[in-house]
């Protein structure tokens, strides 16, 4: 052993040696190339300045002119010399390194487009990156297919055998998290993100660990469900007082029912009014949609091109808007509770009330940690919730047949004397049930989930994926693929009927969830959450369209942003339906 280390440490020095060697012969190659080029071009400038001089007839201005003209040839030839020098001594080497590797290395990346024909694609399918990588995977690899962004390997795994690979086989490996450089430019993001925290490692264990006992566990959700039948009254409330005949945006007023569940269960309070309409509303939800989810999501230079970091200031300063805007939102709430906690020791010990703000403060983190923290799990827990709730919608909306039947279910199964809807009944409706799953296949909210990182390089089926590769599973494709659905672009409900196909991340047919060690852990509060308010919303009004429209004819395509969201607001017309409870 000792001896097997002694020579691998004396093969070492040998190869620095020799490399040290190689460095200071190429830098002596350069000066005296160099050198050899300046001299060549000053002797022949010499030669005809001479010549010039003893030729030329005419004033002494017209010689001063004659040899200023010949000085500027000269520094035009030597910078052509330098460049020529520059092209030979390093473009050059460039090339064949990378002529090099394409032919003879043994790191054979999955096929796939080169950059013009990837450009070609998605530009000719605008807002659409998960149909042009999906047609794209269908000619150069339909388990896995890679290409360049830059200096960035990116692989899209399209098949559920390759989804396998990803998050079962080599899941360890596969789960870094990839985002742009800008999000880990905010301060405090490195030890407070969940979602995007890069690794899988202690910090992101006991993150995940506090989330787990304060909003995802079975016994989190069951003791959220006063927040939540209080809430979606809220929402049956406001819309039989305020709304009855008028157009509603379904999306505002279910996006704003989700995020006062959510924000009561992190700090016991709304962060909107029950229909989400108000000026203030409108701008906390553009603070977050622009300020915050664009900004930290946009790609920058530095992500294409890693050895930019360095001189990326531009990133910087974006990082720190983000960094004032989360606090914006969250900084006097959490003040405010530690000044409560502050005059009352008892406050941060309340076992029957503690919100997760309690929690994240008994822990003693900064108040900047926190707001990330709270801000990752609210948008995390409130956009793909909304979106599924809205195509849930959607396809009722426009399949009257199955609306009805739900509704049937529904007031069959799970309401109770009073008209009062019961939550806990609603998991027997299997129908209803059937529809969830359908619509989150048919319109899977993360097509692309939150891309991965390759921790380490790794082998799948012959082809090398490198370490740090951006690595993609195409959920959509996965789930509209004929060869795993018959009829994919059709709402069938059935196919989930007497199925014991499930999203708990074991079916790689069916992950709108995901699968692996980063699989989404509010799995059960989002089904919880959209179960409750779809219900309702079924149960206790009539709906219809704005100026009569056909309901077969609501337009239902689809637009990606940082989510798969409905191309077009569904707006639509509440009548209520008798009296209501929700508990
Ligand atoms: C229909 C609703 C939802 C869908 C479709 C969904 C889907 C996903 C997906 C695809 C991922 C990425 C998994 C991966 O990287 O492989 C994810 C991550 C995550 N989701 Fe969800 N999600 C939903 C609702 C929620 C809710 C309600 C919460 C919290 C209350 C939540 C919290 C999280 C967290 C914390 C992560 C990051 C996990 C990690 O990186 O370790 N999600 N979700």
């Amino acid at each position: 052993m000792q001896a097997k280390l002694g020579r691998v440490g004396f093969v070492k020095k040998k190869n620095r040696a020799r490399s040290c060697y190689a460095l200071r012969k190429t830098k002596k190659k350069t000066v005296i190339l160099f050198l050899f080029g300046w001299s060549l071009f000053r002797d022949i400038l010499n030669l005809k300045k001479e010549h010039i001089e003893s030729n030329t007839v005419g004033t002494p201005k017209r010689k001063v002119y004659e040899s200023w003209k010949l000085e500027s040839q000269g520094i035009v030839l030597a910078a052509a010399n330098m460049m020529l020098v520059l092209y030979l001594l390093v473009l050059v080497p460039i090339f064949l390194f990378f002529l090099n590797r394409c032919l003879f290395s043994d790191t054979k990346l999955p096929p796939g487009p080169n950059i013009f024909q990837l450009l070609v694609k998605i530009s000719s399918l605008p807002n659409k990156p998960h149909v042009a990588l999906s047609d794209l995977a269908k000619i150069y690899g339909p388990d896995l297919m890679s290409f360049r962004l830059g200096g960035q390997t990116v692989v899209v795994a399209s098949s559920p055998a390759a989804a396998r690979e990803i998050h079962k086989t080599n899941n360890r490996i596969f789960s870094g998290r990839f985002l742009p450089s800008v999000y880990y430019s905010i301060p405090g993001a490195m030890h407070a993100s969940l979602v995007m925290a890069r690794e899988c490692n202690d910090t992101w264990k006991n993150l995940r660990s506090i989330g787990q006992n304060g909003v995802f566990s079975p016994k989190a959700i069951e003791s959220a469900a006063g927040i939540r039948t209080g809430k979606v009254t809220e929402m049956v409330g406001f819309l039989r007082e305020n709304k009855d005949g008028k157009v509603v945006n379904i999306e505002d007023l279910v996006f704003a029912t989700f995020t006062n569940i959510i924000t009561n269960v992190f700090i016991s309070r709304n962060l909107f009014d029950a229909g989400g309409e108000s000026e203030s509303d409108e701008k906390v939800m553009s603070f977050l949609n622009e300020e915050i989810i664009d900004k930290a999501t946009s790609f920058g230079l530095t992500d294409v091109f890693p050895m930019l970091k360095g001189v990326d200031f531009w990133s910087k300063r974006k990082a720190m808007d983000i960094y004032r805007n989360i606090n914006f939102i969250w900084e006097d709430i959490i003040k405010e509770r530690r000044s409560l906690a502050t005059d009352d020791d008892d406050a941060i010990n309340r076992d029957s009330t503690k919100d997760l703000l309690d929690v994240l403060n008994g822990y003693g983190f900064p108040v900047d940690q926190i707001a990330i923290l709270l801000t990752e799990l609210l948008i995390a827990g409130t956009d793909s919730t909304t979106i599924t709730a809205v195509w849930l919608m959607a396809e009722l909306i426009k399949n009257q047949e199955i609306l009805h039947q739900v509704r049937d279910e529904i007031a069959n199964k799970a309401i109770i004397e009073g008209n009062k809807l019961n939550e806990s009944l609603l998991s027997e409706c299997q129908y209803f049930q059937a529809c969830i799953k359908e619509t989150l296949r048919l319109h899977i909210p993360g097509p692309f989930a939150v891309p991965h990182r390759a921790t380490e390089t790794c082998k799948i089926n012959n082809y090398t994926i490198p370490k740090d590769s951006i690595v993609v599973v195409n959920g959509w494709a996965i789930q509209m693929d004929p060869n795993n659905w018959e009829d994919p672009t059709s709402f069938k409900q059935e196919r989930f009927l007497n199925s014991t196909i499930d999203s708990r991340g074991t079916y790689f047919e069916y992950i709108p969830f995901s699968a692996g060690s980063r699989m989404c852990p509010g799995q059960n509060v989002a089904l919880k959450g959209v179960q409750l308010v779809v219900a309702s919303l079924v149960h206790y009004f009539d709906w219809s369209l704005p100026n009569g429209e056909d309901f077969s004819k609501l337009d239902l395509s689809d637009r990606f942003g940082t989510t798969l969201k409905k191309e077009k607001p569904l707006y639509l017309i509440p009548r209520p339906r008798g009296n209501y409870i929700v508990g």
